[in-house]
């Protein structure tokens, strides 16, 4: 197969919704489903190609908090692909977070209430734990394993003739004040989850200066408040019934209430119909949801220094080198 678009995560949430909004607009492309639990992706599938009959999907297993799963999916991707026009970076986790009730209710009777609302800054709090593979695992999840596998497929990615786009998801809550260069795995902090988006954005702006002359361009996504597993962790999904009327009229303070899966991947559909080469480095692309429920794309300057992106670059390669260097054991499929 030449061309293909593989996404990460991809049985529920916005991955999902995204598979089915990329099929609706074009049933001819050829999607490869990266997903840890193959039962699921499985039953992804067979719901894919009942929508779309003459759909091509396959199914790749990709834990992505396991170096081990990340090499083997990459070989298995090499072996099937000659080409990948685009990447869908989608996979993460935000586990035992904890809401800041006070903070929430003093800060809805300040002047930062809607900043509030949007970002979650000052709201949130994780625990985070250290994987297999001896990494944190908010940071290996969220943005490392990602790394590693763009790596492991750069052979794919790279054509000047045929250029290639990585799209993240990242977040609003991503925030400079929650990273460190010194303790970019966050081990020490309790907004793992915060670093690790704002890792993300550093990221995809190093990519960008190392890969746009070889033909590979990465951007970044926020696909705004979304209801999906993973917000269902934060507040039982019986609150966030309740506060959906809340919601709706907080659409009219702020676009980036989505709250469907299918609104917050309007930024990662209009990303593919654009030309990579026409997109800027230093934007992050928001899905935006007006009060009357139309969806559209807002570009917004990212908070990223380019020189402290390029040092944070430097220390994915050298952990990269260390953590590839550790792993002895041969690769087999889970
Ligand atoms: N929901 C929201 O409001 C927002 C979400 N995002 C981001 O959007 C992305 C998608 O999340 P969302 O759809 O909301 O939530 P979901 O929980 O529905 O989706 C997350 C997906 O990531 C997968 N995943 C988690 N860990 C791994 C792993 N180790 N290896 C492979 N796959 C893994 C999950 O698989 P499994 O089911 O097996 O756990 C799941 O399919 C995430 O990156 C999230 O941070 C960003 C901003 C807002
Ligand atoms: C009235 C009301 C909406 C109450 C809910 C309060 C909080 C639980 C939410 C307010 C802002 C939300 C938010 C997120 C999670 C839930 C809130 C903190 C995210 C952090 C979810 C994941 C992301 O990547 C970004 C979201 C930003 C906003």
């Amino acid at each position: 197969v030449d061309s293909a678009l593989l996404s990460l995560a991809c049985y529920s949430g916005i991955g999902f919704a995204l598979c089915k909004r990329l099929l609706q607009e074009d049933a001819g492309v050829q999607l490869c489903l990266a997903c840890r639990n193959m039962q699921k992706a499985t039953a992804t599938k067979a719901m894919l190609l009942a929508a779309h009959p003459s759909a091509q999907v396959s199914l790749v297993h990709l834990d992505v908090s396991s170096l081990e799963s990340i090499l083997w999916a990459a070989s298995e991707i090499q072996h099937r692909f000659q080409h990948l026009d685009y990447l869908f970076l989608n996979a993460g986790i935000m586990p035992n977070t904890h809401v800041n009730f006070k903070a929430l209710i003093s800060g809805l009777f300040s002047g930062e209430a809607v900043h509030m609302l949007s970002t979650a800054e000052g709201l949130l709090t994780q625990e985070d734990s250290v994987t297999s593979d001896g990494l944190q695992e908010v940071f290996e999840t969220n943005l490392f394993g990602h790394f590693i596998l763009i790596r492991q497929l750069e052979p794919l990615l790279c054509r000047l003739e045929k250029p290639s786009q990585l799209i993240w998801t990242s977040s609003s809550n991503a925030r400079k004040s929650a990273f460190s260069l010194m303790d970019y795995q966050h081990s020490k902090g309790k907004e793992s989850y915060s670093s690790s988006k704002y890792a993300t954005d550093l990221a995809s702006v190093a990519l960008n200066k190392h890969f746009n002359k070889q033909g590979l361009y990465s951007s970044v996504v926020c696909p705004g408040l979304v209801m999906t597993n993973l917000t269902y962790g934060i507040l039982p999904s019986f609150f966030w019934k309740l506060l959906m009327p809340v919601m709706w009229i907080i659409r009219f303070f702020t676009n980036t209430y989505t709250l469907t899966p299918y609104n917050g991947a309007e930024a990662q559909v209009w990303l593919v119909r654009q030309k990579p080469e026409s997109l800027d480095a230093l934007t992050k692309y928001h899905s935006c949801t007006s009060p009357l429920g139309g969806n559209y794309v807002e570009s917004r300057k990212m908070d990223v220094d380019e020189e402290i992106a390029e040092r944070f670059y430097q220390k994915l390669l050298e952990l990269e080198k260390q953590v590839l260097a550790r792993l002895t054991v041969p690769l087999s499929p889970k």
